[in-house]
């Protein structure tokens, strides 16, 4: 059942508690409430995601009109590498999590990247091969919104027909469309097309997949994992507004501590009264990769002598707790296009709440998507002087850069310009090598921690991410654009020499908001990481992590769908040891 208030607990003390409703914390509830006998109490600081128009169509999303407080309030300390901006930093609050207020992109990157996780745990179960058993379950493909014949779009044997979460192919076509396909086949060596970029083969141009249903809604971890068939279990309890602010040593098992109960307060109004329960067999930590490093600080689990400084007492001294975070930075290329080739004039004004009435009224038109047909993911040539210095991708088939193309203006947060009809292409470092941080700026907690990405902090990623700017500009050189893109706008016209791309980087970047990190998997006894390859936090009994903040490195593609496979297969673990 879904509780708003602790007082309609019908207990205190369950088998596991699921700290944070997000993404992996609802697939991991999902699956251990199969078991009819096992009682399980998610608690998640954020509210119900029922019925809010603004997370249930697809396009809106990132930085568009979301209301405010579905986000944590975080803003991120001042980014040396971005001239010392800083600004704010989204995360879903609410049941879903990031999954429910975010740009839908499926992508599951590079069967490279899941087979270097493999390699780094010495767990062979996170191989790309492994964690492939996972998809039936976890994915149903479905048509697009606008059921158009999708032969060629996508491949078929690479999708779950009958899993929970709901995956299709744009359902709007724009006249960009052609131009981009048309570019795959003229210059075919740099920009190949790829007919489904998430069937282990990442690299080249594909249409996008979103997490959109049929008809198309988003499909979040929240209506796909507790939708109200799986609410319903009686063994399933979920209590929203509930903010865990600590989790409490117990005792000690086999000389280490042991950690079975959990504080929480009011996660509306940011204060007490505090409860508390209790988790018989093992607590999980699903918060995210930001709220999980600040929950383990607040509870002492962390670098001794940061945690001593804000007064907090060490339970656990692991200094690579928060340590190791990772994000994509992302700038965009905008050029124009001729009046009315693009989605721009959908999105303004009275046009926009007739694309809103369109949606609510048939569920088709512009809205039924994230925000771009299709996404490219490309490498640095071998030959790159970029490279010389090693190749920080997972291996061959993983991407070094990608290009997001959009059929309208897109610079979260800034505002849509007045007129104008815009082609867009969002330039990514898809492997980054800069790490950042996550720590303590106060035992208040409540008070967010000091968030440091530390973007393009090494050569490799300005470098990187300069060439991802001219591999746009190449782009778009192409014949096939001829007649359609007019010229470079704004203060990304100037971006034409190195050094000035550079400065437009360091000067306009943000980022595609996938920061990962901050309890990192490592193989059993490494001198590094914060959870075994169990997801087992080291040195600790009774607690796991199980959510994006485990990832040693960020897959090189959008990390949502690497998180369901891993929360999946997280389950089977977590059960399996009950079994035990
Ligand atoms: C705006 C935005 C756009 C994005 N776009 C894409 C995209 O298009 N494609 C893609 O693949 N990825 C995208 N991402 C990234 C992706 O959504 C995340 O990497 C992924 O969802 C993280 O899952 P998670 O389970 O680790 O965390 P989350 O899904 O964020 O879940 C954490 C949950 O824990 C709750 N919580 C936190 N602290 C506490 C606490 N102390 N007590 C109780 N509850 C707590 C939170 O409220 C939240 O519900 C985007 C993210 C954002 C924010």
């Amino acid at each position: 059942a879904l509780y708003d208030s602790p007082s309609q607990l019908p207990q205190t003390v369950f088998d596991y508690v699921i700290i944070g409703g997000g993404t992996a914390g609802a697939v991991v509830a999902n699956r251990l409430t199969e078991d009819r006998d096992v009682s399980v109490l998610v608690l998640e600081a954020g509210r119900s995601n029922k019925n809010i128009l603004e997370i249930e169509i697809p396009f809106y999303g990132p930085g568009v009109s979301t209301p405010p407080d579905l986000f944590w309030n975080y803003t991120i300390v001042p980014q040396p590498g971005y001239n010392n901006r800083s600004f704010f930093y989204e995360r879903g609050r609410v049941l879903g999590g990031s999954s429910s207020v975010n740009g839908d992109f499926y992508t599951r990157g590079s069967s490279d990247d899941y087979d270097g996780y493999a390699r780094l745990t010495g767990d062979n179960g996170w191989s790309w091969n492994s964690l492939k058993k996972y998809i039936p379950r976890h994915e149903k493909f479905v048509p697009p919104a606008d059921d158009h014949n999708t032969t060629g779009e996508f491949v078929p044997s690479a999708h779950g027909k009958n899993g929970l979460v709901q995956v299709s192919l744009p359902g709007f076509a724009f006249p960009s469309d052609e131009h981009v396909i048309a570019t795959t086949k003229e210059l075919p060596q740099e920009f190949p097309f790829n007919q489904d970029h998430n069937d282990g083969t990442l690299l080249g141009v594909a249409w996008s997949q979103g997490t959109v249903g049929h008809p198309a809604k988003r499909s979040s971890s929240a209506t796909a994992y507790l939708a109200d068939e799986f609410l319903n279990r009686p063994n399933m309890h979920v209590l929203v507004h509930a903010q865990a602010t600590k989790i409490i040593q117990t005792g000690t098992v086999k000389g280490r501590p042991s950690f079975h109960a959990v504080q929480f307060g009011d996660g509306l109004n940011l204060t007490g009264p505090f409860h508390a329960v209790n988790a018989t067999k093992e607590i999980i930590v699903s918060c995210g990769p930001i709220g999980t490093p600040h929950l383990l600080q607040l509870s002492g689990i962390g670098d001794a002598k940061a945690l001593a400084q804000v007064g907090i007492k060490s339970v656990i001294n692991n200094p690579h707790v928060g340590q190791n975070m990772t994000d994509h930075s992302l700038a965009v290329a905008p050029y124009t296009v001729p009046d009315g080739q693009s989605l721009d004039h959908f999105l303004r004004g009275d046009n926009l709440t007739a694309s809103v009435a369109e949606w609510n009224a048939t569920m088709k038109g512009p809205l039924t998507f994230a925000v771009s047909n299709h996404l490219g993911f490309h490498r640095l040539p071998n030959n790159s002087s970029i490279l010389a210095g090693g190749d920080p991708s997972a291996g061959p088939g993983a991407s070094h850069i990608e290009l997001v193309l959009s059929p309208t203006w897109v610079q979260f947060p800034d505002p849509r310009p007045p007129t104008g009809s815009f082609f867009t292409i969002s330039v990514a470092v898809s492997c980054p090598t800069s790490r950042g941080t996550i720590t303590l700026a106060s035992a208040d907690p409540f008070a967010q921690p000091n968030i440091d990405p530390n973007y393009m902090a090494t050569d490799f990623d300005i470098k990187t991410h300069i060439e991802g700017v001219k591999m746009a500009q190449r782009f778009v050189a192409a014949k096939a654009w001829d007649g359609f893109i007019l010229e470079p706008f704004g203060a990304y016209a100037n971006a034409t020499t190195d050094e000035k791309i550079e400065e437009y980087l360091r000067s306009t970047a943000l980022t595609f908001s996938h920061i990962l990190g901050g309890a990192e998997v490592s193989a059993k006894g490494a001198s590094w990481g914060v959870v075994d390859p169990d997801l087992k936090v080291k040195g600790a009994e009774g607690l796991r992590v199980v959510d994006a903040s485990i990832f040693p490195y960020l897959p090189s593609a959008h990390p949502m769908a690497a998180t369901y496979l891993f929360a999946e297969r997280a389950s089977d673990l977590i059960k399996a040891d009950r079994r035990k």
